[in-house]
């Protein structure tokens, strides 16, 4: 795909696509539950589908009308044993949290995922199911897909997590929703809350102490309706935009605020964008508004700590941000963006580095000289989708056409993305 560059700048007001983490889990919790539940504003992303198509196999019907399903529940224990081997494609999220799903479950399954799911590290949820229990089988002593999960009868446990990740987080839940007595996670800092906030809609009863997270198994969902708020990941890419092309405004609607995803809009703030929020709403538990801003003379900053685990499939598009500031970023702690679709640290700083960017990869992030205007170049999603947006959203401000390849990988979590830019941009006559 070739994109040349000029623009007048965005504006205007948007609404993204729904929240991918909150779609994979209304779609988990709706499957689990006893009777209809209506799920509003779904993201129709490759990866969501997947889970989608996952619980399909087990004899769950879906139907699907744009963006609302409808999900005829079965409860925990009407689940069928899937004939055929399931498929998670590109999904990380889909893979972890239903590792502990499948592990709880009465009867066999096997799971296998794309080039580079299969990559990816799965022992990170292998480790503790079986430590609950779990019988799970597969590649490389089961550290990768392809897994195979028996069943088995768990037990509660208390869990200490060895990485900031909300999956592993999700997927030693779920399996404690399964499993017989109390399961305890206990997390290093804070990650994104959507499991706890959501079971509660599904009428689940979950507690929330500091960083300690109790669940107790066995307890029946209830069928629920869901609204899904906007994307704060989708609409990161659209809020650097505005904040780095000249002559931009713009407003993004109805959009998910949570504090463990937020991270953006208080790191465009550090660095001196004009940015402001409102929360207009609560959608049960998940406050959701409105997010303005305009073209800004940025500055660089430093990334590291709690922050990382709030932005983290945000750095990708921070990182372009920063090559338009005024001085140095460093973005530390970060080292988890190597396990992602690609190594995100790697191919952030190939791409940015073939537009002109002056970036270097380190160990656990990168450090971005600021004020290094960007040339056309071929560059290449890598098949992962936020690389893809990312040098979308450079080939705006570039002094050359960009060429992006592989930009398909963008339908995992964006498939409108190229529409709503162009909605908000006026491109020069
Ligand atoms: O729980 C989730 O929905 C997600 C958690 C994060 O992954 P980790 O838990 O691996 O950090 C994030 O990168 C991913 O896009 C979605
Ligand atoms: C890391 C991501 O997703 P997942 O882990 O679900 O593949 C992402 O969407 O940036």
């Amino acid at each position: 795909m070739k994109r040349t560059p000029g623009t007048d700048g965005l504006r205007g007001s948007l609404r993204v696509p729904g929240d991918k983490s909150i779609s994979h889990r209304s779609v988990i919790f709706a499957s689990l539950a006893d009777g209809v539940s209506n799920i509003r504003g779904f993201l129709d992303g490759e990866d969501c589908l997947r889970t989608v198509e996952v619980f399909r196999n087990m004899g769950v019907q879906i139907d699907r009308d744009g963006t609302t399903l409808t999900i005829h529940g079965r409860g925990m224990k009407g689940l069928k044993e899937p004939e055929v081997p399931l498929y998670f494609g590109n999904s990380g999220t889909t893979a972890r949290l239903m590792s502990g799903v499948l592990a709880g479950l009465p009867f066999f399954t096997t799971a296998y995922g794309d080039d580079s799911l299969s990559r990816r590290p799965m022992d990170r949820v292998v480790v503790p199911l079986r430590e609950m229990g779990a019988s799970i089988y597969g590649r490389e002593e089961a550290k990768k897909l392809p897994l195979a999960f028996d069943a088995s009868g768990l037990k509660g446990m208390t869990y200490e997590l060895p990485v900031k990740s909300a999956q592993v987080k999700s997927a030693v839940l779920l399996g404690g929703l399964l499993a017989e007595g109390t399961t305890t996670v206990i997390e290093k800092g804070r990650t994104r809350n959507h499991t706890e906030t959501l079971l509660p809609e599904f009428g689940v009863d979950i507690r929330q102490k500091g960083l300690e997270v109790s669940i107790e198994g066995e307890q029946p969902l209830k069928a629920s309706d869901i609204n899904v708020p906007g994307d704060i990941s989708s609409a990161a890419f659209f809020l650097v935009a505005a904040a780095i092309t000249k002559g931009s405004d713009i407003t993004i609607e109805q959009v998910g605020l949570n504090e463990t995803r937020n991270g953006i809009v208080q790191a465009l703030e550090k660095m001196g964008a004009e940015i402001s929020y409102t929360v207009t709403e609560y959608i049960g538990k998940e406050p959701v508004g409105d997010v303005s801003v305009r073209y800004s003379n940025l500055k660089g900053a430093t990334f590291e700590g709690e922050i990382i685990a709030n932005v983290i499939d945000e750095i990708p598009i921070l990182a372009l941000a920063a090559t338009q500031a005024e001085g140095q970023t460093i973005i530390r702690d970060a080292k988890e963006l190597k396990v992602k679709e690609t190594d995100r640290i790697q191919a952030v700083c190939d791409n940015l580095r073939a537009m002109g960017a002056e970036i270097t990869p380190t160990e656990d992030g990168m450090i971005i000289e600021g004020g290094t205007p960007l040339h056309g170049a071929e560059v290449s999603s890598e098949g992962d989708h936020r690389i893809g947006m990312m040098e979308a959203i450079a080939s705006l401000i570039t002094s050359g056409d960009v060429v992006i390849h592989l930009p398909e990988a963008i339908n995992i979590s964006y498939p409108s993305f190229f529409s709503d830019l162009d909605q908000l941009l006026e491109k020069k006559s």
